[in-house]
């Protein structure tokens, strides 16, 4: 499947496939090839290979590069394609018939995918698929991936171009230079529209308030803000639901099984910890709501479009936004998106402060500090203190990544911004579908992280606080082996403002930030067994009877930089190929975490918070 970016591949390719490649109404999404299995209507199995989309053969960044060395033959591994699968956006034929023709002169047996007639006719586009394959000497197929339209038709006429390839090849065609292809594209795609009434005219209104220069960034301030007030507002009901089934479910063991190091790890262990992360799978939802709605607006690459100046300030390019906006999911398809970055440097300065936007692993972190610390009031009518402090958290994020970029630009990854040009996508209306199943693929992520990592960090974490047991009467976190190493680590920490719990809780979120909070509350649940009525009363309770406010808010501003994450480690490796800059943005990230903490600490003790 070959085609310009946002042309509706991975959407063909998952509605012939029964795959779940990620699609979004914005270019650039796949950087990476993808087979899949496809039963052609002869019956015949054939696998079908989703690409990065391109503008052109000649490739200018790694993911177009993938593109081109499959169409080619030249990835290992991977045989030349029998057939290529052109997929053109019908809304845009002009634009894609340039790549079209390129594609075309190789000469491999070609079928063309005439994709989102849906949206060429929701625009007034009536199109001609039988000129069009006149002109272009192969079938076209009208589709409309997203419906499931046209894909029967599709695999026949590949069934039917394999056949064919195999009585007689096709040859190679003329090559034409870029201007030629240019004028033969623009007669092309006039010649394949039927009729045309002009319908563009809302979409039109809605671009000129969200591109407007002044308009479109407090329109999307504003945007941004509301998501983080609904993340704790709309989450709330169903968050304290899930706590108090938790805790509902702690109680009902301590009742039913006799006093043992069995129910302790039990309660203490896996519910205390693993519990403390799935209560926010709500606030999760919300966020990813919100981001999915974006994404599949069309709203999304807007959002690209009016943070290029701010972007080319700092020396990158609006390029670089949608990587940096997909860090706040996770860094990890983040730092994997750069690689539609096509200057080295320019990708290299993204992956190194991607890690700074604020990944929805923090958000258990910033979440369960600020439901114990920060009051549940309104600084002004509809707007939450609560959301307020998240918002400002993420706020510092980017802030903290723009200014690194900056220093960046000039030292280590030395250069100017490059232009840039995207184009557009058009607005449509998410499908109840996708959404939902972009939901349950991201409820699935989480819960899995939960069951899998955050549930072996808790059971080792509560055998390493559980021995060698304490004397009665004496603190059983002091003497356990986790202790020890703890009150090492908190002589570092000390100075910005974190005690021994924290100290403790550090090394275990090397392996995930949200490890942060299970461990919290693994740690507070041992200690808190001491007490003859072993009740739990809540990690909030606990964090507010050991923590002061000056500590909370060093312990959110840590977050804000700290790189505790192996997956994105590990992917910053293989993306640079080499431990140098995963080991640079190792120490670069932490200095910076130590020093806003403590920044952050020694100012709240002067205002006498502490
Ligand atoms: N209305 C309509 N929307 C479509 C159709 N096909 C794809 N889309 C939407 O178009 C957007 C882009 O689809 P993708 O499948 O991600 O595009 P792609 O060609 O894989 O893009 P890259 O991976 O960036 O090269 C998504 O929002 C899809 O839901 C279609 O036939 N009709
Ligand atoms: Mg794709």
């Amino acid at each position: 499947m070959v085609g310009n970016p946002n042309a509706g591949k991975s959407a063909l390719f998952n509605a012939l496939t029964g795959a779940r490649q990620k699609i979004a109404n914005y270019p650039g999404v796949t950087v990476e090839r993808k087979a899949g299995r496809l039963l052609l209507p002869n019956g015949e199995p054939v696998e079908l290979v989703d690409l990065p989309g391109t503008y052109g053969l000649e490739a200018t960044s790694p993911d177009e590069e993938v593109t081109r060395r499959v169409i080619m033959g030249e990835q290992p591994g991977q045989a030349q394609p029998d057939v290529l699968v052109i997929v053109l956006d019908s809304s845009n034929l002009e634009q894609h018939l340039v790549l079209a023709q390129e594609v075309l002169e190789l000469g491999r047996p070609t079928v063309v995918a005439l994709n989102m007639i849906d949206l060429a006719e929701r625009d007034g586009l009536v199109l001609d698929p039988a000129a069009l394959s006149a002109e272009l000497g192969v079938p076209v197929i009208p589709t409309v991936a997203v419906r499931r339209r046209g894909l029967g038709d599709l695999g026949a006429a590949v069934a039917a171009a394999r056949e064919q390839a195999r009585a007689a090849p096709p040859q190679p065609r003329a090559h034409l230079l870029l201007p030629e292809r240019r004028m033969m594209a623009r007669t092309m795609a006039r010649g394949a529209v039927l009729s045309e009434t002009s319908r563009h005219r809302l979409h039109a209104r809605l671009d000129r308030v969200l591109l407007h220069p002044w308009l479109g960034p407090p329109v999307l301030f504003a945007l941004l803000f509301i998501v983080f007030q609904a993340v704790f507002s709309w989450a709330k009901p169903f968050q304290d639901g899930l706590d108090g089934l938790f805790s509902a479910l702690a109680d009902w063991l301590r009742g039913e099984m006799p006093a043992s190091l069995l129910r302790d790890l039990l309660t203490d262990g896996v519910i205390a910890g693993v519990g403390s992360v799935i209560v926010f799978l709500p606030q999760i939802l919300v966020l990813f709501f919100f981001i999915l709605v974006m994404e599949a607006t069309g709203y999304m690459a807007r959002a690209a479009f009016l943070m290029d100046r701010l972007m080319a300030g700092v020396g990158l390019s609006g390029r670089s936004f949608i990587p940096l906006l997909s860090s706040f999911a996770c860094a990890v398809p983040g730092i994997m998106s750069t690689r539609s970055i096509t200057d080295p440097r320019d990708r290299l300065t993204t992956i190194l402060i991607a890690p700074m936007m604020t990944c929805s692993a923090r958000l258990p972190v910033y979440a369960v500090i600020i439901a114990a610390f920060i009051p549940a009031r309104q600084v002004l009518p509809g707007i939450g203190l609560q959301g307020l402090v998240l918002f400002l958290l993420y706020v510092a994020g980017i802030v903290g990544a723009m200014v690194v970029a900056l220093v960046f630009r000039r030292t280590v990854t030395h250069g100017e911004a490059s232009g840039f040009i995207m184009e557009l996508p058009k607005y449509q209306l998410p499908t109840v579908k996708d959404l939902a199943l972009g939901l349950f693929q991201r409820a699935w992520i989480f819960l899995r992280r939960a069951g899998t990592m955050i549930f072996t960090v808790a059971v080792v974490l509560w055998l390493l606080l559980n021995f060698p047991r304490a004397e009665p009467g004496k603190d059983q976190v002091d003497a356990s082996i986790a202790g020890h190493i703890a009150n090492g680590l908190a002589v570092v920490v000390e100075p910005i403002g974190f005690n021994r719990d924290i100290a403790l809780s550090l090394i275990p979120s090397m392996a995930a930030r949200e490890v942060a909070v299970s461990s919290l509350a693994t740690t507070y649940a041992v200690g808190s067994s001491n007490d003859d009525d072993a009740r739990a009363v809540g990690l909030a309770t606990e964090l507010k009877r050991h923590w002061s406010l000056a500590t909370a808010l060093a312990f959110l501003a840590w977050f804000v930089f700290a790189p505790q994450c192996m997956s994105t480690i590990a992917v910053t490796r293989r993306e640079t190929n080499g431990w140098k800059w995963p080991a640079f943005m190792l120490g670069y990230l932490f200095a910076l975490a130590y020093a806003f903490a403590g920044l952050v600490y020694w100012t709240a003790i002067a205002f006498g918070l502490g």
